[in-house]
């Protein structure tokens, strides 16, 4: 154990729902050294792990992509799904042929969503619209636009106010044209950080892990807090994480490798990341140090 931290492990999690499954049994006031949480937008975290304001967090896969070379991803966590995904909508104004030439706005939250709407937009069905950022609230999006994306809660409470729009769920548009998973966030650290602080990265990884499985041992806390907080139905909230998938494996990155790959082709991106996970190996050493 390392209680010789020189300063707190500064933590990021997304705020939205979609990574609660990871988070919710979390409780950093139980690890043995000092931390500090920053809960933000995915947007927000990719931003911050970049500056090294903070040392690990759930960031947007793409941010991770261009980035790759600072950090080592946490094996095995991600936000995923193999289809619908629920919370990465894209709000239409106008019909898909116009808006393939018009303009879209795009939610400020996201890096992964955004990019996989340009890789759906150009290369899947060959329109050039242009895009515009924009505070993710629907009916001023779309005032100036014809179509709009927003991603996580913000995406989840427009799906249900009585809006009349023509929604696109991009989860389910991806996999219809590649047949594969998409992986919108993934917790990454930086080297640096693993390097310095082995034993703590390695608790904290454990506690996340641990965390995310006595979730899928039991999801109904995490419905109920859904509930109080943002509002639905139970039947709503059991099926939005029954279509999340908070693991990594051999399917996701499949599934993420092509994403890197077109966009990379579009010039979304410079170079194909290497997917590198911290090394087991240097897990276990640090396991069997303490033991
Ligand atoms: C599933 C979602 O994935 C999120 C989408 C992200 C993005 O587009 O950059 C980042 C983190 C994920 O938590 C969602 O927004 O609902």
């Amino acid at each position: 154990m390392n209680n010789t931290n020189s300063r707190p492990i500064r933590l990021g999690r997304i705020s939205y729902t979609n990574a609660w499954p990871v988070f919710h049994h979390f409780d950093p006031t139980q690890l043995p050294f000092q931390t500090e949480i920053h809960s933000d937008l995915p947007a927000t975290l990719n931003r911050k792990l970049r500056a090294g304001d903070i040392d690990m967090a759930a960031i947007s896969s793409y941010a991770y992509g261009i980035s790759a070379d600072s950090y080592y991803l946490l094996p095995n966590l991600s936000v995923s799904s193999f289809g619908r995904v629920q919370s990465i909508l894209l709000f239409l104004k106008s019909p898909l042929e116009q808006v393939l030439h018009g303009k879209i706005a795009l939610t400020t939250a996201s890096a992964t969503s955004v990019n996989l709407l340009k890789i759906i937009m150009e290369k899947f069905y060959g329109g050039k619209p242009t895009y515009e950022d924009a505070e993710p609230v629907l009916e001023q999006m779309l005032e100036n636009a014809d179509a709009a994306l927003l991603i996580g809660d913000h995406a989840i409470r427009a799906s249900w106010t009585n809006h009349g729009y023509r929604v696109l769920d991009l989860g389910e548009v991806w996999n219809i044209w590649t047949g594969q998973w998409m992986t919108y966030a993934l917790w990454a650290v930086h080297k640096e950080t693993a390097h310095r602080y082995p034993e703590a990265i390695r608790e904290i990884y454990e506690a996340l892990i641990a965390g995310k499985s006595k979730s899928y041992d039991d999801m109904e806390p995490i419905v109920d807090k859904a509930l109080r907080q943002i509002g639905g139905t139970a039947a709503y909230w059991q099926g939005y994480f029954g279509n999340l998938c908070h693991d990594f494996g051999d399917a996701q990155r499949s599934g993420l490798k092509l994403y890197f790959q077109y966009a990379k082709e579009l010039g979304l991106i410079e170079g194909e990341p290497d997917i590198a996970e911290l090394p087991l190996p240097y897990l276990l050493d640090n396991l069997s140090n303490r033991r």
